[in-house]
């Protein structure tokens, strides 16, 4: 885990967030604040229902437009006076692309299934307006990054093909090809078994350290999160009410709602 200068400027700020959405509306953020420092591991914690991928998605205003989204408060990334929240859509995309990288639960949700690997890969750096001629040595070392052979097998492949932890980190490498400064970790490794569970947290646990790529690592599993953030932030109904270095919270927590998620905890994982 990187340790952290608290002099130096955070990457990302959020300030008063609030999101409204749905029908019929609900405030499913009610004015959080958060900063996440270059290269830091921040956990966001809460039971189901609490706000986190809200929260997450609403960072670079990727809730769907069918939910009609409404956003409050300020976001603001790399020290830009710019606030996400209201930025033109094309400077917003330049920032989903490669300032603000996501991973989500379901891997799936990262690919298009009619598209294979390569034709993904070659998207984004075609976003990126990475010149052609570099493609295949850019991909080569994401896919080298991840432990994937970047051949012809893989490459070729459909997301279809491949399993649940292939594809998480299929979707990693995808991320990563953008160079992102923070990537946004949605309960990366919920739907994944035990072990492939340890792998995905290793990778990016040695992302953060080898890139100082900041992570906000989404889970309801707060002995994962021990094991990877060194602040963690705990949701409930929209709020965040307890956050802070994540020995401490976990060993003394605050807000009797943190002692509850704790509690859930079988004792082996505290
Ligand atoms: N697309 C959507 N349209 C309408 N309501 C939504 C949408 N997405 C989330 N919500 C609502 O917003 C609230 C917060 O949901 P959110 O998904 O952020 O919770 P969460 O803490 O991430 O839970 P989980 O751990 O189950 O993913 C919930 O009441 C949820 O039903």
């Amino acid at each position: 885990m990187t340790s952290v200068d608290a002099s130096i400027k955070p990457l990302l700020t959020v300030e008063s967030l609030c999101v409204h959405l749905g029908s019929p509306r609900i405030e499913a953020v009610r004015g959080i604040d958060f900063s996440i420092q270059p290269g830091e591991i921040v956990g966001l914690a809460g039971e189901s229902g609490s706000g986190k991928s809200v929260t997450a998605l609403a960072l670079t205003r990727l809730l769907p437009e069918k939910a009609a989204p409404a956003y409050r408060g300020k976001v603001s990334f790399a020290g830009s006076p710019d606030n996400l929240l209201s930025l033109g859509e094309r400077a917003l995309r330049q920032v989903r692309g490669s300032g603000i990288g996501y991973i989500f639960q379901e891997p799936s949700a990262s690919f298009n299934p009619v598209f294979n690997i390569r034709s993904h890969m070659e998207e984004v750096l075609r976003l990126q307006k990475v010149p052609s001629r570099q493609s295949s040595q850019r991909i080569e070392q994401a896919f080298g990054e991840v432990g994937i052979p970047a051949d012809s097998t893989h490459l070729e492949a459909w997301p279809g093909d491949f399993s649940g932890g292939m594809l998480q980190r299929t979707a990693i490498a995808c991320a990563l090809l953008a160079e992102p400064g923070i990537l946004i970790a949605d309960e990366p490794t919920t739907a994944l078994d035990a072990s492939t569970q340890k792998r995905i947290v290793d990778l990016l646990k040695r992302l953060n350290r080898e890139r100082n790529m900041a992570i906000l690592f989404i889970s309801h599993d707060l002995g994962l999160l021990k094991d990877i953030a060194s602040r963690i932030l705990v949701m409930k109904e929209g709020r965040i009410v307890e956050g802070g270095p994540v020995g401490k919270v976990l060993t003394s927590p605050k807000d009797p709602y943190t002692r509850q998620l704790l509690d859930s905890l079988p004792k082996l994982r505290r």
